[in-house]
């Protein structure tokens, strides 16, 4: 991994070391999404099946996966995989059920209330990766929040194995989500049928889920379509940056960035650090490890993407993050709560030696569906309330426009707007 000293680059070079990978493919993916779009909105199914067939190399008839095929899922699973995604399931239940929003009410003038109250979105669709690596976990993250907001109708796509077959532990997350219909759809493709809607597949009112820059890109295209629906965030390719001090654990840290390495080729991970000690020791323990990991090659191409970066001081690293601000952040220092203020944008924050990021991706209860490629300034990770829309409800009695209307109708006059002005002069001199 390339060694840098931030404190001897200038502000130029500064900008390329925190530059997302993907950013340098997105004309390339951005002219290929659009050409599935067209195709999708054009020949619907048939244009699934080619693509269906070029990218992922499956002749398939129908897309959806049938009661037997979810029956023999379970048969398929290892009962202690079953277990762990039970125990996963009840965990991020817990904390996403603490999160649901309460509906309030509050009087704002004798007379007056106004309230706000949480709706399901209908029918939403969720995108399960299985590119390089089937991700039951990313399965729960999406349907135990949907099941939690109450949507009544969930469809989630995932890419079909080499077989014709949905991966057996992605179904058994499914149902997490009762009556989830899943579609063996991957990539962009996936993501233009449940945006545009085919035979077979239904237009959803809302898209959910992580992906390749594909996916990623399809869901910006998505929302950007003239009438185009509403989108989780933008969740792309994994990223992590560590803090660490001098104090770590050279083989936590080498091992947290790995982990997300190993996602893809255009994954990132950072470390900044204020100890040269520290920084050479988690070098050494990421080539150490790197020779035990099966995705290896993977992991080795998104290092080429990736740096080791000495900082003056912890103050600069969180300086640094908050402008970079990564999907995952992990403070592995001393005091790491005394921090916590100081960070004002990472999708979510890992404390202390003892949280690996890994927990938070399979079973800590935080949802690991989060915003990547600087989208953290401004977006969250997913919540129940991700699944439901707010409404507002005000009701006035007589007393309430007495109270409230003369207000209302000076600034109409004021806007110019006459119409808006009497509807609250009439219901005025009514209510005297
Ligand atoms: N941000 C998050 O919250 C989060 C969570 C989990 C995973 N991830 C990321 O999700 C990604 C999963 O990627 P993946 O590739 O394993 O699975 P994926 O399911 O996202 O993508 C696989 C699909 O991409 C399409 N595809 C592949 N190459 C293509 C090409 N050349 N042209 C057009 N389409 C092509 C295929 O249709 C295939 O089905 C990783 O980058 C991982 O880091 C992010
Ligand atoms: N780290 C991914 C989010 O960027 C989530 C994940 C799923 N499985 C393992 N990891
Ligand atoms: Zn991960």
């Amino acid at each position: 991994m390339k060694r840098i000293d931030w404190n001897q680059l200038d502000e130029p070079t500064r900008a390329a070391v925190l530059q997302r990978p993907v950013q340098a493919v997105s004309n390339t993916v951005r002219a290929g999404v659009q050409a599935v779009f067209e195709a999708v909105a054009e020949r619907g199914d048939d244009a699934l099946r080619d693509f269906t067939a070029r990218f992922d190399g499956v002749a398939l008839e129908d897309f959806e996966v049938g009661a037997d095929e979810f029956a023999r899922a379970a048969d398929a699973v290892p009962a202690d995989v079953q277990a762990a995604i039970a125990e996963a399931a009840a965990r991020i239940e817990a904390f996403h059920r603490a999160g649901i929003a309460s509906p309030y009410a509050v009087e704002t003038a004798p007379g007056l209330t106004c309230q706000r109250v949480q709706r399901p979105i209908r029918r939403v669709g969720l995108y399960v990766p299985a590119g390089s690596a089937p991700l039951p976990s990313t399965a729960l993250m999406l349907c135990v929040p949907a099941r939690l907001a109450g949507c009544a109708e969930v469809v989630l796509c995932t890419p079909p194995r080499a077989d014709g077959s949905a991966d057996p532990a992605v179904l058994l997350a499914a149902r997490q989500a009762p009556g989830v219909r899943v579609f063996k759809l991957g990539g962009a493709q996936a993501i233009a049928a449940m945006a545009l809607g085919t035979a077979s597949v239904p237009r959803c009112d809302k898209l959910f889920g992580p992906g390749n820059a594909w996916v990623d890109e399809a869901k910006r295209q998505a929302a950007q379509r003239p009438g185009g629906i509403a989108i989780d965030m933008p969740a792309g390719p994994s990223e992590v940056l560590v803090i660490a001090d001098s104090g770590a654990n050279a083989a936590f840290v080498a091992a947290d960035l790995l982990s997300q390495a190993e996602h893809g080729p255009d994954s990132q991970v950072l470390l900044l650090t204020d100890s040269d000690l520290l920084l050479e020791a988690v070098a050494a323990e990421v080539e150490a490890q790197l020779t035990t990991l099966p995705r290896a090659a993977i992991a080795r191409r998104a290092l080429e993407s990736s740096r080791l970066v000495r900082v003056r001081d912890i103050e600069q690293a969180i300086a640094i993050s908050n402008a970079y601000a990564p999907e995952h952040l992990i403070l592995a220092v001393r005091e790491p709560r005394a921090w916590l203020d100081r960070i004002d944008s990472a999708g979510s924050i890992f404390l202390g030696d003892w949280t690996p990021e890994a927990l938070g991706d399979y079973c800590s209860g935080s949802n690991h569906v989060l915003p990547t490629g600087g989208a953290a300034r401004a977006w969250s990770g997913l919540s129940v309330a991700s699944f439901q829309k707010a409404i507002t409800v005000q009701e006035a009695s007589r007393t309430g426009i007495a109270n409230a209307g003369p207000c209302a109708a000076i600034l109409a006059h004021a806007e110019g707007l006459q119409a808006h002005a009497r509807a609250v002069e009439l219901r005025l001199e009514q209510a005297a």
